[in-house]
């Protein structure tokens, strides 16, 4: 039987994985959506055309990257709600403006003036009755000596050269941002509850938990 049907999953949620750079997004993404039979949408990194310049320079690019992934993200929404859902999504559109411009402005790296133009147009395009909301937000979490050492094994050459201090403040944002986060049902992992990197199979836990956890928060009234 397959595991879906299993834990009596639907075959059109959204669930979105969120978490800080380097947590294991991209490989829950991929776990998850093989094991339930969804579709994947990934973020943009190689293709980015803003990335490497802005760990250069925060303060030149910061603006143009929060559009350029605004857009992107709103895009991969778009396709999402065509398919009829039943996706996982690698990092929320949340985390853009609650995360990263937040971040960026209050560190200095983006002007007042950009800081607030980003704001409306994302209130404008996310915070409306007519964007779809995830029907589950799953936060990895990790301790941040864990998360630097996979940034460091990834290997990322942009990532690598950026100081340390950068990784640590966004690590302690990402708390304070998930304790105050509702604009959908949210699922804390820790990554040490799970290791899918070894076996396969360890994904059935994790399923279990989204099963328990979408049942019991009865979001299934699509
Ligand atoms: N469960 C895991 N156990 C061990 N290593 C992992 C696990 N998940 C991810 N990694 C490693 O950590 C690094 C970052 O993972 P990735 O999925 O790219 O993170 P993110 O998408 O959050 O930036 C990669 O080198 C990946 O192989
Ligand atoms: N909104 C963003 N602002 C700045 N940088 C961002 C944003 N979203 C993603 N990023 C960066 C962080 C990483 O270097 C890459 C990919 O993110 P990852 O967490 O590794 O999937 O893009």
């Amino acid at each position: 039987m397959k595991i879906r049907q299993k834990y009596k999953l639907p075959n059109n949620a959204v669930i979105t994985i969120a978490g800080t750079v380097g947590v294991g997004k991209s490989t829950m993404t991929k776990a998850l959506a093989q094991a339930l039979g969804y579709r994947t949408s990934f973020e943009k990194v190689d293709t980015n055309p803003y990335l490497d310049q802005f760990y250069a320079d925060f303060a030149r690019w910061s603006f143009h990257l929060q559009i350029y992934f605004l857009a992107e993200r709103f895009k991969e929404q778009k396709r999402i709600f065509e398919y009829g859902g039943g996706f996982v999504q690698d990092r929320s559109i949340y985390e853009d403006t609650g995360i990263f411009a937040k971040m960026h402005y209050e560190k200095g790296t983006m002007t007042e003036v950009d800081y607030q133009t980003y704001k409306e147009l994302f209130h404008a395009m996310v915070m409306t009755p007519y964007f779809p909301h995830p029907d589950l937000l799953i936060y990895l979490e990790g301790s941040f000596e864990d998360i630097l050492e996979r940034i460091r094994e990834r290997g990322r050459p942009m990532e690598q050269q950026t100081p340390l201090e950068y990784w640590k403040e966004m690590h302690e944002r990402y708390e304070n941002w998930i304790s105050n986060f509702n604009s959908c049902p949210v699922l804390r992992l820790n990554i040490n509850e799970y290791d899918i990197m070894k076996s396969e199979e360890s994904i059935e836990p994790v399923i279990e938990k989204i099963a328990y956890f979408l049942h019991e928060t009865k979001r299934f009234v699509r």
